[in-house]
């Protein structure tokens, strides 16, 4: 470990040139040490303070960058389950290095806030020195910083893994960092960063052009619809609008020597045809050909009346029905499990009424692709499907983006004024997620609303109707939130004409075919994977906190980083391996005080617990239950305690994939 001295005295020498062979720190890292001495005159021995912009700055910046934020929530919280508990925290800043959003290990939340990582603090590095998020900002590629590569010595216990995310004109629009004090291979977190990066772009990309036409192509047909795979808009007469990264990648061209131009300079296809040889033949992709070189790439047009589902990130071989006719909201139920099977039936009996959905269950438990495919099965699957997520945004902005706002309807309001989540959804389905975090003066705008079917925009006064079906989500209690006053009374019978509870994953009867099912869809483009009997109980056993999101984003990564094309036990994250039920012990084997380093009153406590779960047969519900705690605290007792589950509580050994 060096002193701040030595750590000082090596980054001076690195900047004077002295052997800087023998430094072995990257020449982007020995770039920046030159910038934050020459140009911002910063001594890597000071402690500073962070610098942290002013409330209203920040806010004033969220606004203007509210379309990433909104992109990019979901795939933080993805990103963050995915390397959760290993002490990193996700951060996002603008193109200036102000962090915006922030998700972190509890542990590690607290020691970050003193160095600067909260929203409000900048991390360019003319303030902070050489660091993740300054650094890629400026690199303007994926960037990692590790331990003494940092310039200022206080930001040296950090690893950070950071990528830039760019608009469809190359320009930088935010930054998105994985960091933390962690000894976690840093080169598979800056892939994950990645590859969310890809993914919160191609949102952003979605979400800017919506309703116009899209192609989306790949050069393997398993990647169409991917994150990797490029997408180009078009308007009406074939000239390309804009191009994604990948895009632009695949075709090997600059963003300007495709802009403009007309999509038949890059690939003999036309929208039109397109849409043909896919929609009507009832294919997924076609074959198309790059018009210089000939390559071959795999696409499919999407024009504006012809929305798809994208279950697992693939798409959709019809909006309406798949090859077996099943509606999408019928192709969400992969196997047996009573609590699907009546929120399918139950969403299907008022399909065609607009009875108001509320849609209860943990995260992670598909609530937001459950609401997609309700849209997508019903009379209005033509329309919009538009998504607010409550408690991503910040509170002073929930009221410009649901009901837009006139030009210069308060200050920092764009002059063109702007629509809200309600015009753009008109006609279609408004998602409101987690509207548990509505805040309480939001709710009584909301309930008129929904009854008055009218919205006044903000800064103006005439009511313009409106036409829409509201489904809405929460993950928490909200007769408890109501019974604190924190949520309204009416408001809440206004959204629960049907509430429907998502079944956590652990306690899903077709969980075996769920894992197949998402395991088939992440083996796109590598050929045909499985997985040992062995793998498939411990998946199956294990109490997936973050559900189906964390499920598919642990097979996505094992998928990424596998040895073989069966995955086994070992592909496993170490935080899951270690979690997964001892081999079989005999009875006694629960009480041996020679196996336990329990401290006398703790092993009094492991008796009474062991007790009453022999009591109840091991059933941990209704341990969990008897107890007044739920099965995750339960679950937790049981590690700190040391008590393993007995054999009858292990999976069966040998059950292949369905
Ligand atoms: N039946 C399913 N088949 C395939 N993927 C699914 C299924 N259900 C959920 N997923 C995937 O799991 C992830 C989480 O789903 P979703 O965002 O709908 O959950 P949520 O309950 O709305 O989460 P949150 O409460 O955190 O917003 C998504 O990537 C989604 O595609």
């Amino acid at each position: 470990m060096l002193t701040s001295n030595h750590h000082c005295s090596r980054i001076k020498a690195a900047v004077e040139n002295i052997s800087v062979a023998a430094l072995s720190a990257p020449g982007y890292i020995t770039d920046s040490w030159i910038r934050c001495m020459r140009d911002y005159a910063l001594d890597s021995s000071i402690v500073y303070e962070p610098y942290i912009v002013e409330r209203v700055e920040l806010q004033e910046r969220q606004a203007k960058l509210a379309h990433v934020l909104s992109a990019a929530k979901g795939e933080m919280a993805n990103l963050f389950q995915q390397i959760a508990g290993s002490g990193y925290a996700i951060m996002l800043t603008d193109a200036d290095g102000v962090l915006m959003n922030f998700f972190g290990d509890p542990g590690f939340t607290h020691a970050a806030s003193k160095t600067g990582m909260m929203p409000g603090a900048v991390w360019s590095e003319r303030y902070q020195g050489t660091n993740g998020m300054g650094t890629a900002l400026l690199e303007k590629r994926p960037t990692m910083v590790q331990q003494y590569d940092h310039f200022l010595f206080r930001n040296t216990g950090l690893i950070c893994a950071a990528a830039p995310i760019f608009d469809a004109n190359g320009d930088v629009l935010a930054v998105l960092d994985a960091s933390g004090e962690t000894h976690l291979a840093p080169k598979h977190v800056l892939d994950l960063v990645n590859m969310s990066v890809h993914t919160i772009e191609n949102r952003i990309f979605l979400d800017t052009y919506a309703g116009q036409r899209f192609i989306h192509f790949h050069s393997r047909a398993e990647f169409v619809g991917t994150p990797s795979a490029g997408i180009l808009v078009m308007d009406e007469s074939d000239t390309v609008m804009a191009a994604t990264r990948n895009a632009l990648l695949q075709l090997g061209v600059a963003a300007q020597e495709v802009v403009g131009h007309a999509l038949e300079e890059f690939l003999n296809v036309s929208f039109e045809s397109l849409v043909r040889d896919t929609s009507k033949l009832g294919r997924p992709v076609a074959p198309v050909f790059d018009s210089r070189f000939g390559r071959r790439f795999f696409a499919y047009a999407t024009a504006p009346s012809q929305p798809r589902l994208h279950l697992c990130g693939q798409p959709a071989r019809d909006a309406d029905a798949d090859s077996e006719g099943r509606t999408p909201l019928q192709q969400l139920q992969v196997g047996p499990d009573a609590a699907m099977s009546h929120n399918v039936q139950a969403a299907t009996r008022v399909m065609n009424r607009d009875v108001a959905i509320l849609l209860c269950g943990e995260t992670g438990t598909g609530k937001e692709l459950f609401a997609k495919a309700i849209h997508m099965s019903g009379p209005r699957a033509q329309q919009a499907f538009v998504a607010i997520n409550c408690s991503s945004i910040p509170e002073s902005l929930i009221e410009s983006e649901l009901f837009g706002y006139k030009p210069g309807a308060f200050t920092g309001a764009s002059k063109e004024g702007q629509r809200g989540k309600f015009f753009q959804a008109n006609g279609g389905t408004l998602f409101l997620d987690e509207i548990g975090d509505m805040p309480l003066h939001l709710q009584a705008r909301l309930l008129r609303v929904l009854e008055e079917r009218e919205v006044v925009p903000l800064g103006g006064e005439t009511p313009v109707s409106i036409d829409i079906r509201v489904i809405s989500a929460t993950h928490c209690d909200l007769m408890e939130k109501i019974e604190r006053h924190e949520f309204r009374e009416d408001l809440y019978y206004r959204l629960q004409g049907l509430t429907l509870t998502m079944p956590p994953l652990r306690e899903r009867g077709d969980r075996r075919q769920l894992i197949a099912h998402l395991l088939s869809r992440e083996q796109a483009g590598c050929g045909p994977l499985s997985m040992t009997p062995e793998l498939l109980a411990v998946l199956d056993q294990y109490r997936w906190p973050g559900n189906i999101r964390q499920l598919r984003n642990v097979l996505r990564t094992m998928v990424a980083l596998r040895n073989a094309d069966v995955l086994d036990v070992e592909d496993l994250p170490p935080e899951i391996r270690k979690s997964s039920p001892q081999p079989p012990m005999p009875a006694s084997a629960h009480r041996g005080e020679g196996e336990s380093c329990l401290n006398p009153l703790k092993q009094a406590e492991r008796e009474a617990l062991l007790q009453v779960l022999e009591q109840a047969r091991w059933n941990i519900s209704t341990v969990a239950r008897q107890l007044g705690v739920g099965r995750n605290t339960l679950y937790r007792k049981l590690d700190r305690l040391e008590i393993h589950l007995p054999d009858s509580k292990k999976p069966a050994n040998a059950h292949g994939l369905a």
